[in-house]
């Protein structure tokens, strides 16, 4: 690392070590005078970010506090972030990042991650070379269509990659260095955005068409030949776009989506730990999801190969697979059947979501529409009715947009619901006892694939290795937190889970003969990858 000395030193954030250079350090490299006396280590530190922080008097100011930090001293603010996961997490993840985006133009303050614009048309790749580091190995990017359950937010959307690595970072124990948030600002639709004075993206109405593509197509070939080793995670485009995009770009480069492929995985996880509750064989469950959007698109797309797995035939896994939209259950009568969904429709007559419920009757329901309030009272207390135990899982975020809160989900079911949300709720007390619901977000399973892709090197990210991670969520989850009710395990352990998955990954890229990992790394995997991991400390 070169060198820097005084306040150059102290405004590099990946070097600065502010309040902890020794009395040694502050001779050596000009800084005498520059810091206040006292030497205080990462631990006193980190006493003073969380007095900071709780002194806040709302969750957006820790958010803009958080930035502060990480623009100050990133080994700081990852320290924290790390030993104090449970807590922080919702602040520079959902639910807080949402607020932060639908604010982020009024509340900018310094640029994070990197920009691309129409505007760049053509020059993608010496664009690239202005980023300050050479051998990145993830890049999350969004166009800011669909953030979270809040829809269109353009260039604001920019939060959601940075968030996200932040717990790559986090929670898989990437370096910062290898890690690049990237907005393709292809224009919002948001028109209230684009009259606001403040707004900083590209304020057109967005690309689309053969123009958005083909901005997209240049934009992977550039990620792709200035970092060879890069994994690409698509994260918050519209539905339309995040299929269009998978179909085009994972059957040939390292690249996945997060929204289809990780909450798919995470979701599954949380249905198979559910198993170990209702003592029901998975083998037997039947899901129903209400939206047909890349969510539960891809919950759905990952259950077949699941359900297959375990002894069903092809017919017999669709079948345990239905589709609510806002007309009711898909059916095969149904106008405009999306085509990837096609195969889940089910010759019945129409129903409305109660009445699908009642006739058949799911033991698991998942809503991944981003609309608040979409499980009703009727249609907890309807599936209810027919499970002692229904599990129900509100993926939406952020939490002003859960299908239904905790409190809902277990008052309605008279407490016996297995409920998990896509954002946290604190535990429930309810005539005397207390309920503990779990968070289903794709945190759990996303970190881990890439540090698993980054180890190995697999040429392609493919859906056997999110099958794996969703095995192996799953089997995290300790026998406490199954006597509890909850279907994932507890946060603070996220990165042991990350790197358990991350050894899985490795594994099926080695058995699909999607890289060549050297035998001594693959021999030792456990280790390997744990001694990769970073650990942020002076
Ligand atoms: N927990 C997690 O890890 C994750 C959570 N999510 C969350 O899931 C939500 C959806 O994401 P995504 O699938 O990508 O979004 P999409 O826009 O692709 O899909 C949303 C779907 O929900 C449907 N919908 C909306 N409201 C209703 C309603 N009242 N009744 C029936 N259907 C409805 C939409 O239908 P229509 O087309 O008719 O509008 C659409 O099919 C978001 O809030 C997102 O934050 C996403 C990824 C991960
Ligand atoms: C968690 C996530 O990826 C989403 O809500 O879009
Ligand atoms: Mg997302």
């Amino acid at each position: 690392m070169k060198a820097l000395r005084g306040k150059t030193l102290l405004n590099n954030p990946a070097q600065n070590k502010s309040t902890a250079f020794t009395r040694e350090e502050r001779a050596h490299y000009g800084l005498q005078g520059l810091l206040p006396y006292g030497v205080t280590d990462i631990h006193i530190q980190q006493q003073r970010v969380l007095a900071n922080l709780r002194s806040k008097s709302s969750d957006i100011e820790k958010y803009i506090y958080l930035n502060g930090l990480l623009e100050r001293n990133q080994r700081l603010f990852y320290r924290t972030l790390i030993n104090h996961i449970a807590e922080i997490m919702p602040l520079v993840y959902t639910p807080t990042v949402g607020e932060a985006c639908v604010k982020l133009s009024h509340i900018f303050r310094k640029p994070q991650g990197f920009y691309l614009t129409p505007e760049d048309r053509g020059h993608m790749l010496a664009r690239l070379e202005n980023w300050p580091e050479t051998d990145v190995r993830i890049v999350v990017v969004t166009d800011g269509e669909r953030i979270l359950g809040l829809g269109d937010l353009g260039a604001n959307g920019m939060g959601i990659p940075i968030g996200k690595i932040s717990l790559y970072v986090a929670c898989a124990g990437i370096a910062p260095s290898q890690c690049m948030p990237i907005m393709l600002d292809v224009g919002t639709n948001n028109q209230q955005l684009r009259e606001d004075p403040l707004y900083l993206g590209y304020p057109h109405p967005r690309l689309t068409g053969e123009d958005y593509l083909s901005l997209v197509d240049e934009f992977v070939e550039a990620v792709q030949q200035r970092f060879p080793s890069a994994a690409i995670q698509f994260e918050d485009f519209s539905s339309q776009n995040a299929f269009t995009l998978l179909d085009r770009y994972a059957g040939s480069g390292r690249c996945f989506n997060d929204d289809i492929q990780g909450t798919a995985a995470v979701t599954l996880a949380g249905i198979y730990a559910s198993s170990r509750i209702t003592q029901k064989s998975f083998a037997d469950l039947k899901i129903m999801l209400l939206g047909t959007g890349s969510a539960a698109t891809g919950v759905a797309e990952l259950l077949v190969p699941a359900f297959k797995a375990a002894g069903l035939s092809e017919a017999e896994a669709y079948s345990r697979v239905s589709f609510i939209d806002r007309r009711g259950l898909v059916t095969a009568t149904h106008a405009l059947i999306k085509p990837r969904i096609r195969s889940f429709v089910k010759n019945l007559p129409a129903a409305d979501f109660v009445t699908a419920i009642a006739t058949i009757q799911p033991d698991v329901l998942i809503g991944a529409t981003g609309t608040a309030g979409a499980f009703t009272e009727a249609v907890v207390r309807e599936i209810s009715r027919y499970q002692q135990h229904p599990v129900i899982i509100a993926l939406s975020n952020p939490t002003s947009h859960t299908e239904c809160t905790a409190e809902q989900a277990y008052q309605w079911s008279e407490g016996r619901a297995i409920f998990a949300s896509g954002s946290p709720f604190a535990p429930v007390t309810l005539h005397g006892r207390t309920y503990h619901p779990a968070q289903g977000n794709n945190v759990y399973i996303y970190p881990g694939i890439g540090l698993g892709v980054m180890v190995s090197r697999a040429r392609l990210v493919i859906e056997d290795m999110f099958l794996a991670a969703a095995k192996e969520l799953a089997n995290c989850v300790s026998v406490e937190e199954i006597e509890r009710g909850s279907i994932y395990p507890d946060i603070v352990r996220v990165r042991d889970i990350s790197h358990k998955i991350a050894v899985r990954v490795c594994q099926v890229a080695q058995q699909n003969n999607l890289t060549k990992m050297e035998t001594d790394l693959f021999n030792n995997l456990e280790a390997s990858v744990r001694e990769l991991m970073y650990e942020p400390s002076y």
